[in-house]
């Protein structure tokens, strides 16, 4: 069974249907980001997993449990929620913040400070600085980072995001998202992330869902959803003027390149994306490159004229 199941969910207020039959599974460890309109139901289909929101019809399985048969209190410590303008307690320092969940789970204060400190170092919050300080001391992408922090305090196996990086400018907003794929890597957290930006969305999803008025009109990978979109309300949501450099920018050199060949002057890294490739080439004013492994061995070659071609296929 995936780490999330969410089966034919029906969430209505009165005569209005505002998730209408959603079903849906998360794996353990990825992320998934929900798109779509607003009013499209992004915010209810979440709200419903941690039971912020009461389910109408269907049913919500996390680690093969149905929620219903969780205590709420017990089902929200496993669960970390973050929201947009991050909530965090006005009157409480960032380490009383971040130390709210452990607090309540009666950790004891050797391992709250701890994991408190943990917190703080990882996302780039000097301890000695900011434990003691309150959240109107800090900027916005300091008290951003406090909220995800504090969702994280309980080691939570997963995490809702609701427009997490709304408030923040789009530089900000960039480092925001870096920091959240790095810390995800390291805890593996399961993430279920609630964003209006497409760009945000392919930046962190393994997988995108697109809603529009209540209804799930695809949940599959960046890919899929970019060469297989299965409704034109899909298509229009990912845009079209830069589709083909976002699906490049998906697709990994090493899996499109040519034959090693020898005589090339330069070379790339196969880490690269198609989009990193190309961005290279041009940059560097070469027609024709070598492809490297780690160890700087030749295992390949990529023409910008096969890019183009890639490209235009996307
Ligand atoms: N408590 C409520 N009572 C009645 N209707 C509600 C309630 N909460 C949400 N709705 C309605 O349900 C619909 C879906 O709301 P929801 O917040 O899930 O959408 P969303 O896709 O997250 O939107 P946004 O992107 O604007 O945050 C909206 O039309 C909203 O007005």
């Amino acid at each position: 069974m995936s780490m999330i199941e969410i089966s034919n969910v029906t969430k209505r207020y009165g005569a209005a249907t505002v998730v209408d039959k959603v079903s849906m599974k998360v794996e353990k460890g990825e992320i998934t980001v929900i798109v779509g309109t607003s009013g499209s139901g992004k915010s209810t289909l979440m709200r419903m997993i941690n039971r912020l929101v009461p389910i109408t019809e269907g049913e919500i399985f996390v680690g093969g449990q149905n929620v219903m048969d969780v205590e709420v209190t017990e089902l929200r410590r496993r669960i970390g929620y973050a929201i947009q303008g991050h909530g965090l307690f006005p009157h409480r320092t960032v380490a009383q913040n971040i130390a709210t969940v452990p607090q309540l789970l009666e950790w004891d204060s050797k391992r709250i400070a701890a994991r408190v400190e943990e917190l703080l170092g990882l996302f780039n919050l000097d301890p000695a600085e900011f434990a003691d300080k309150y959240p109107h001391q800090l900027s916005g992408g300091q008290q951003q980072r406090v909220g995800v922090a504090r969702a994280l305090a309980a080691e939570p196996e997963l995490l809702l995001m609701d427009e997490p990086f709304g408030a923040l400018d789009p530089v900000i907003r960039g480092k925001a998202q870096d920091d959240l794929l790095a810390i995800q890597k390291q805890f593996g957290t399961t993430i279920i992330l609630v964003t209006h930006d497409m760009d945000e969305a392919f930046h962190l999803g393994n997988q995108i869902a697109v809603m529009s008025q209540g209804r799930m009109l695809q949940c599959s990978t960046p890919e899929k959803i970019l060469t297989e979109p299965a409704d034109p309300f899909v298509q229009q949501l990912t845009g079209t003027s830069d589709r083909a450099l976002k699906l490049m920018s998906l697709l990994p050199l090493k899996e499109s390149m040519e034959p090693a060949k020898t005589g090339l002057a330069y070379a790339l890294p196969q880490s690269l994306s198609l989009r990193d490739a190309l961005a290279e080439m041009i940059w560097q004013g070469v027609d024709e490159a070598a492809v490297q492994d780690n160890a700087k061995a030749p295992v390949g070659s990529i023409s910008m004229s096969r890019l183009l071609e890639l490209g235009r296929k996307a």
